[in-house]
């Protein structure tokens, strides 16, 4: 399988570190980017192959990036939503005719927001186009990706946009494209709540007294030992929770104050600000002429 990415920035890298030598050589990935260091390191990391500019892009074209685009199976647009419009263009006159359902490479989006019917009409129209919500644990094979199929997509290539994604974690189907705004608030956004929650452990910890390498210690084992024990449980999240909370002890003190502060709210908030943030970059960045 040929895959090119355009773009190779934080979320192509978790991608192709899980891809390259596994799902494909590293030699059958070519990444598009303009910072020259980035590509090195993916090139020196995983063999990829690389060029600096599109087509069309102000920098001069790289020749080679026009073959090794134009020949992939898989495209997968791995640049921010902001810069979709303008790849898209770049890459519309590189792709051969889109000929019905499973016709022309498949085309697969990362970008949060940008709707699947705004990247078709850039790309000329007819495209194979999957959009993914995937998330930075990817680089560690732990990710988790949401997909929604688009109208042209055939068994094949879902099938195949199901592999890449699960090289990288585990994948999650969405029967409707909009639900990827709430993938986007829960799990493509997910690690930074979760890095926020132990970065604020680690820093009580130190406050209560103990080291920075004991709080971190502590608290990074009791994410995952607490996620582990919830995924292999078959008991439900708030029977784990109760279990925890002896009657009148320190952590029903600890969830009753956090009861009063109203964080589970907040976290609900929260989440609903990332899924509306996506439905607006939505509108933002790909509103028709
Ligand atoms: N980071 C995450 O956790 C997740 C991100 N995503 C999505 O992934 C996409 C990329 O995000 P992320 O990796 O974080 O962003 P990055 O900024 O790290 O990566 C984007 C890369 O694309 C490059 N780029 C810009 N213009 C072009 C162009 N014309 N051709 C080729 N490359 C170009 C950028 O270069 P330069 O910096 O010079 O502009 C940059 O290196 C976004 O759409 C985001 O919504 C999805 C899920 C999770
Ligand atoms: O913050 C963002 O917009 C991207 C999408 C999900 C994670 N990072």
């Amino acid at each position: 399988m040929k895959i090119a990415f355009i773009g190779g920035g934080n979320m192509a890298a978790a991608l192709i570190s899980g891809l390259a030598g596994k799902l494909t050589a590293g030699a059958n990935i070519h990444v598009v980017d303009p910072n020259p260091a980035a590509l090195e390191k993916l090139s020196a990391q995983f063999g990829v192959t690389t060029s600096g500019a599109l087509p069309g892009a102000q920098q001069a074209p790289d020749p080679a990036a026009y073959q090794t685009v134009a020949s992939a199976d898989v495209i997968v647009l791995a640049v921010k939503p902001q810069s979709m419009r303008e790849v898209a263009e770049q890459l519309r006159p590189l792709l051969p005719a889109a000929g019905g359902e499973g016709g022309g490479p498949l085309l697969l989006s990362i970008a949060a927001g940008i709707r699947a019917a705004d990247l078709s009409r850039w790309l000329g129209g007819g495209r194979a186009i999957v959009r993914c919500m995937p998330n930075t644990p990817a680089l560690i094979g732990m990710g988790v990706t949401g997909l929604a199929a688009s109208a042209g997509v055939s068994a094949e290539q879902k099938a195949a946009a199901d592999a890449i994604m699960k090289a990288v974690g585990a994948t999650v189907w969405l029967d409707d494209e909009a639900k990827i705004d709430a993938v986007t608030a829960v799990s493509g956004s997910g690690p930074a709540y979760v890095f926020y929650f132990i970065e604020a452990m680690q820093k009580a910890a130190e406050e209560l007294g103990l080291s920075a390498e004991q709080g971190k210690a502590l608290a990074l084992a009791t994410f995952t030992g607490a996620a582990q024990l919830a995924a292999q449980s078959d008991e439900p999240v708030s029977l784990l929770r109760e279990r925890v909370t002896s009657k009148g002890g320190t952590t029903y003190a600890a969830l009753t104050s956090m009861a009063a502060d109203g964080v589970a709210e907040a976290i609900g908030r929260a989440m609903a600000a990332a899924a509306a943030r996506g439905r607006e970059m939505g509108v933002e960045f790909g509103a028709a002429d």
